[in-house]
Order: structure tokens, then C-alpha cells, then sequence
């Protein structure tokens, strides 16, 4: 059995083309709707000859505990061999972020790569190789470790040894909004581009792969960078990789893409005679052509989609993700594009729950009934206190910022940001008047308590860069409230490196709640329902100073309140008053009823 033919060979006669339909269904109920979505369509796939197993199919990276295979784990000593003996495309990952570190362990797993994740904060570099994770990302401390143990993924401060090694090297550092006009620092990346094209090996082709989000235009930057610092006889090509990974799934996304885009240099005139053929079917591995094999540059390109090819086909084949090649601004800007899009249906839905709140509707009825349309879909449409995180908020502005620039200005995205960071001050303003009740006095603020839950961007990160919660809590400190925190994941030291000292920080949602006028929800981690769940209202009551509960993220229904004793301020839906609490029991109780 040939595990490594499988995944990245075409069918040999120890692999086999097995329908989708007749493989072992073993882990369909592990993985999920994506996974049935996955097996709806993809129609084949390809397995070691006599088996009705498809590596990778069960799950990666947790290896199946029925079948006890996956794409990442070799079971028999004849497999571990074989794929030793093959040759490993060699990768260097130049930052060992959140997208760094994801992508260098995924490719390590299922591409059968050996990655170096290269970083030049040494902390976290010897914190690795210590074993230790320096990020909170679901799944991902048992693949690195995993990997590490097989030889296949490793990490280094050597950035120059490291590009030298390498036939594939991922340009993954930061690109925070540079402070003041909105636009992306690339500084990270272009420093990391000098020290790329300082270490070049010559002779030998080495192929530069973006993955970080920039503007449209960088990868020509990044090009002409490289060329100026390497040696003379050094070959390389630069390709645009972006990536669409979300933080709290990232491996599963990483593993299962929804698409994988990959933009690559074409001579614009070829393009006008060559692309329209592309432009009426999807584009699939090999379909786009980007330079006539008679042009200077055809080697290189051919190298560099070649590689490409070799290093994306074992996930493609694992996720029936298509692999679209584009030339490098389109796949620039696909980024933005997306992330736009995104940022665009959550200020829409955050809109429409404002006006739900004055008109006595719910917004989980109305986003129900709205997603059922195909054409809008069920997702990102969760309402909440704005959108936050450290990608949505830097890129919109980028997009934005490089739209004026380039004379082309996208209004609708500048609208975005505004009702973005418009809505987070309001939701911090709600918060304070439920502190201060009637007397709508934001000087009563003041010494007040308040006991927030959730600090993080989203659940199941522990990332806190562009938080709403942070915002919020800010606000909050601002108006001369005390606060007393808690998150699961949140970082204290990166907390109090953002909030200073005036945050009281604590282990407990029940520390949290103690002596609380308000309690806000900020972040949707499941540890805090079941945290609130478990005390019950009257142990919460019993806690607090005041019963009065702000949801931001409707962890709860309205109705769960009722006659609970508590005020219930929550996004787009009913508030349920302590006192008049009956009189909004029929109409709650009547839009859920409605959803089932
Ligand atoms: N975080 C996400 O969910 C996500 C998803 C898709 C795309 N992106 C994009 O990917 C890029 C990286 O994001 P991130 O969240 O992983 O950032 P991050 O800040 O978590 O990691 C970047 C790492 O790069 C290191 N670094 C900076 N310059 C370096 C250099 N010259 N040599 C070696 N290491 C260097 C930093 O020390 C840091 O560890 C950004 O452009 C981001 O927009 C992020
Ligand atoms: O229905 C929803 C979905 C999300 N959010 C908020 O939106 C923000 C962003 O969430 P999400 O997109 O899930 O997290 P990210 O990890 O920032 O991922 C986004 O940003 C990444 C970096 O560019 C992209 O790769 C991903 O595709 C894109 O989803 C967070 O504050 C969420 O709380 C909501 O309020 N309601």
C-alpha cells in the first residue's frame, strides 16, 4: 500500500479510483456537515488499491479512531518507510504566527513536506522547540507535535539557513494597519523579502510563495526586492497564496479549503488572447496558461506552478477544494475582496438588529428566514457587538485606503468601517445606561461595577488584537466604571498591555459576576453559557449587585429570562425587564416559536 502515491500521484497500479459513494462512511459524524458537504461533491477520490479507506477522507488531522488511519498518520512500518524514502518538498514558513505556524504544521502533515517555520521573535521559536504552543488554536498543539516526532517539521531562528534549504519559501509575517491612514505596514514583508533574496542559494531555483494579506501590487514589490538583493545566478519566481483560514478552525480550514487560490506572473498580452477561454468554466489545476513556452520566463513559471501543483494537490484531493490559478493581482485582491464581503454581511446584520430593536422584531427570526435564500446563505450573519479580530478591521481599511488611491474609491466599504466602529462605541454606551438605569446619567457610571465575560475577538482563540470586547471595556474604564474580566483564553499580559492596570482580571465567571451592577456577555465562548448555565439565575443573582445581564452575543433566548428576576438586555431582540418581564413573555415566546 502506497499511502504518499495516494495523495500525490496520478493513479498508479497501487492506487485505485474509488467513487465517493462507496468508501467508508466511518467518521462522517465526526467531521461534520463540511465533510458531507465534501462527500456531495467530490466524486472521486483516490485510495490504496483493495481498500475502500480514503487517507485523509476520516478527518484529518486527528487520525480516525475506526479505521485508525488519516492523511497525517502512517499505520503499518511498510508505510512509515516508504514515505521516508520518498523525496520531501522542502518548505521554509518565514513567520510562525497564526497563519505561519498553521500552515507550516498542515503542509507538514498532508503534503508530506519538510517545513522549517522560521521567526525572529527567538521567545516563541525556543518556546517550540520546547514544545510549548505559543498561540491557543483548536488541534493544532497534537499535529505540531506529531510532525515534529516524524522529522517533518521544525523550527529556527536561521532565517538565511533556512531559504537556503528550501525549493519553497512562505513569506507569513504580520501586516497590521500602519497607524494613522489605514494602509497595510508591509514593512515585515519587505525586510522579510530583502533577507529571502540575501539567502537565495545560486545556482538553483527557488520559488517565493505570499500568504500574507497585502495590497494589490506587492507580489511586483516583493519581486523587485528579491531580485535586487540576491546573488547573480540565483532563479526564483514570486507567486500570490493568500489565505482564508479563520482563527478557532484554522486547521480544519487549512485541511479542508473552501478554494485555493494561487496568483501567478502572465504576460498581459497572452492574457488577452488566452484567458477568455478560462473565463466560462471554473479554472482547475493546470487549466490557465500564463506564458507562451517560446517567452523568457517560461521556466520559472513552469517551476513555480509545477511546485505549486505538487504542494496543494494532497489537500486538494483531500477536500475536493478547487485550485484556482489567477495572475497575482486578481488572487491580491481576492483576499480583500472576501474579507470585505464578509466584514459588508455582519455590518448588515448588525443594522438590521438595530432596527429590529425599535420595530419589536427578532433578528435570529429575521436572519433565519433571510439565509434561507441561497443566493444570501445561512452564514455570518450572527449579530453582535461589531466585528472585530485581527483581519476583517485592518483589511477593510487597507481595501479602502488603496481604493482612494488608486482612484476608485469603494464607498460601500467605507460605510462598513464607520458602522463598524460606530456600533461598538453604541454597544459600550448600552451597556453603561443598563448600568445606570433610568436616570440615563453616564456620570452615575462612575464607580459603578461591572463584571464582563469574554474578552477575545471570537471563541476558541485567544487572540485579543481588535477586539470589540477590548473596545468596550475601554469605553467602559473611559466613563470611570471598574471592571472585573474574564475570559478563557485571553492572554493577561497582552490585556493589561492594552488596558493598562485599570481592568481587574480574574479566573472565574463567577469571580467576574461578584459584585457586578451588569454583567456583559462579550465573546460567545461556550465555557461562559455553561459557567452561567451551572449557577443558575438565582446563584448569578446571588452574586451580583444588581440583576441585570447585557448579551451581546444572544447566547441566550429572551424567553430563558423570563420571570428569572433579571433584566435581559440582549442584540436585536425583546429586552426582558425584571419587573415587567410578563408583558414581553407573549411576544418572545411567539417569534421563537415561529423559528422552529
Ligand atoms: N490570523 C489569521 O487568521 C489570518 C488569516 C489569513 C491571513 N492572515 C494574514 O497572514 C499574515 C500573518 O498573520 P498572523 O495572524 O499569522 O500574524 P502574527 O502576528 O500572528 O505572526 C507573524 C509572525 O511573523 C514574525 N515575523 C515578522 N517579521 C519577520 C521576519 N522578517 N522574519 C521572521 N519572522 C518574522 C513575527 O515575529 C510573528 O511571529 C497577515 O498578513 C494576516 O493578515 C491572517
Ligand atoms: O456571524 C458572525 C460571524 C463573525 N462575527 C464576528 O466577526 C469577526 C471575525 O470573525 P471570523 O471571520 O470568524 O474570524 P477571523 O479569524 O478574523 O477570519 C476572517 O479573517 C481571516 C483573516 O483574513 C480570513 O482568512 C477569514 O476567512 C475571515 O473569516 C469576529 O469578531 C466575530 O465575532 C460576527 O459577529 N457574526
Amino acid at each position: 500500500m502506497d499511502l504518499l502515491l495516494a495523495f500525490s500521484l496520478p493513479i498508479t497500479s497501487s492506487v485505485q479510483r474509488v467513487p465517493v459513494s462507496s468508501l467508508r462512511a466511518c467518521c462522517a459524524e465526526r467531521t461534520g456537515p463540511r465533510f458531507r458537504g465534501l462527500y456531495q461533491t467530490t466524486r472521486h477520490v483516490a485510495v490504496p488499491r483493495g481498500e475502500r479507506h480514503a487517507p485523509g477522507f476520516c478527518g484529518a488531522p486527528a487520525p480516525c479512531a475506526s479505521c485508525g488511519l488519516s492523511s497525517l498518520k502512517l499505520s503499518s512500518g511498510a508505510q512509515r518507510s516508504t514515505r521516508e524514502d520518498a523525496v520531501l518538498l522542502r518548505v521554509a514558513m518565514i513567520g510562525t504566527g497564526y497563519v505561519g505556524l498553521v500552515s507550516g504544521a498542515c503542509f507538514a502533515d498532508a503534503a508530506h513536506c519538510c517545513v522549517v517555520c522560521v521567526d525572529s521573535n527567538a521567545q516563541k521559536i525556543d518556546a517550540l522547540k520546547r514544545g510549548e504552543m505559543p498561540i491557543f488554536e483548536p488541534g493544532l498543539a497534537d499535529l505540531v507535535r506529531r510532525n515534529v516526532q516524524e522529522g517533518r517539521l521544525s523550527f529556527s531562528t536561521d532565517l538565511a539557513a533556512a531559504v537556503r534549504d528550501a525549493q519553497i519559501v512562505f513569506i507569513a509575517v504580520g501586516t497590521p494597519s500602519r497607524r494613522g491612514d489605514g494602509h497595510a505596514d508591509l514593512s515585515y514583508v519587505f525586510r522579510a523579502a530583502e533577507a529571502i533574496g540575501k539567502s537565495l542559494r545560486s545556482p538553483g531555483f527557488t520559488l517565493i510563495v505570499n500568504k500574507s494579506t497585502v495590497p494589490v501590487g506587492t507580489a511586483r514589490r516583493v519581486r523587485e526586492l528579491v531580485q535586487r538583493n540576491c546573488a547573480p545566478g540565483a532563479s526564483f519566481e514570486v507567486v500570490s497564496n493568500p489565505e482564508f483560514l479563520r482563527q478557532g478552525t484554522a486547521v480544519q480550514d487549512f485541511m479542508y479549503p473552501e478554494r485555493v487560490v494561487i496568483g501567478m506572473w502572465e504576460n498581459r498580452f497572452q492574457r488577452q488572447h488566452e484567458c477568455t477561454a478560462f473565463r466560462s468554466a471554473p479554472l482547475h489545476l493546470h487549466e490557465r496558461r500564463f506564458v507562451a513556452d517560446t517567452e523568457p520566463g517560461f521556466d520559472t513559471r513552469k517551476n513555480a506552478q509545477t511546485l505549486m501543483t505538487q504542494l496543494y494537490t494532497p489537500i486538494a484531493r483531500i477536500s475536493g477544494a478547487p485550485v484556482l490559478f489567477t495572475n497575482v493581482e486578481e488572487a491580491e485582491l481576492v483576499k480583500y475582496a472576501a474579507n470585505a464581503f464578509l466584514a459588508m454581511k455582519l455590518e448588515f446584520a448588525n443594522e438590521i438588529a438595530d432596527l429590529c430593536e425599535v420595530a419589536g422584531a427578532d433578528i435570529s427570526v429575521v436572519t433565519h428566514a433571510i439565509g434561507l435564500d441561497a443566493r444570501i446563505g445561512p452564514d455570518y450573519l450572527q449579530a453582535g457587538p461589531g466585528f472585530g479580530g485581527s483581519c476583517l478591521p485592518k483589511d477593510t481599511r487597507a481595501l479602502a485606503r488603496i481604493a482612494q488611491e488608486l482612484w476608485r474609491p469603494c464607498r460601500l466599504v467605507e460605510t462598513v468601517i464607520e458602522g463598524n466602529e460606530a456600533r461598538k462605541r453604541r454597544i459600550a454606551q448600552r451597556i453603561a445606561l443598563a448600568v445606570v438605569g433610568n436616570s440615563a446619567d453616564m456620570n452615575h457610571v462612575y464607580g459603578r461595577c461591572i463584571g464582563v465575560l469574554g474578552l477575545t475577538f471570537k471563541a476558541h482563540t485567544d487572540d485579543t488584537r481588535d477586539s470589540p470586547a477590548v473596545f468596550i471595556v475601554r469605553e467602559l474604564v473611559e466613563l470611570g466604571a471598574k471592571v472585573r474580566a474574564y475570559d478563557p483564553q485571553a492572554n493577561h499580559r497582552e490585556v493589561h498591555q492594552i488596558l493598562g492596570e485599570d481592568v481587574e482580571l480574574v479566573c472565574s465567571a463567577q469571580e467576574a459576576a461578584r459584585g457586578a451592577d451588569v454583567l456583559a456577555v462579550l465573546t460567545e465562548w461556550p465555557e461562559i453559557r455553561q459557567a452561567c448555565d451551572a449557577l443558575g439565575p438565582e446563584g448569578l443573582g446571588s452574586l451580583m449587585r444588581h440583576r441585570v445581564i447585557f448579551d451581546a452575543r444572544n447566547l441566550w433566548r429572551p424567553e430563558d429570562w423570563l420571570h428569572s428576576g433579571f433584566t435581559y438586555h440582549s442584540i436585536g431582540r425583546p429586552t426582558i425587564y425584571a419587573d415587567t418581564a410578563a408583558s414581553f413573555a407573549d411576544a418572545s415566546v411567539h417569534t421563537t416559536q415561529r423559528l422552529r
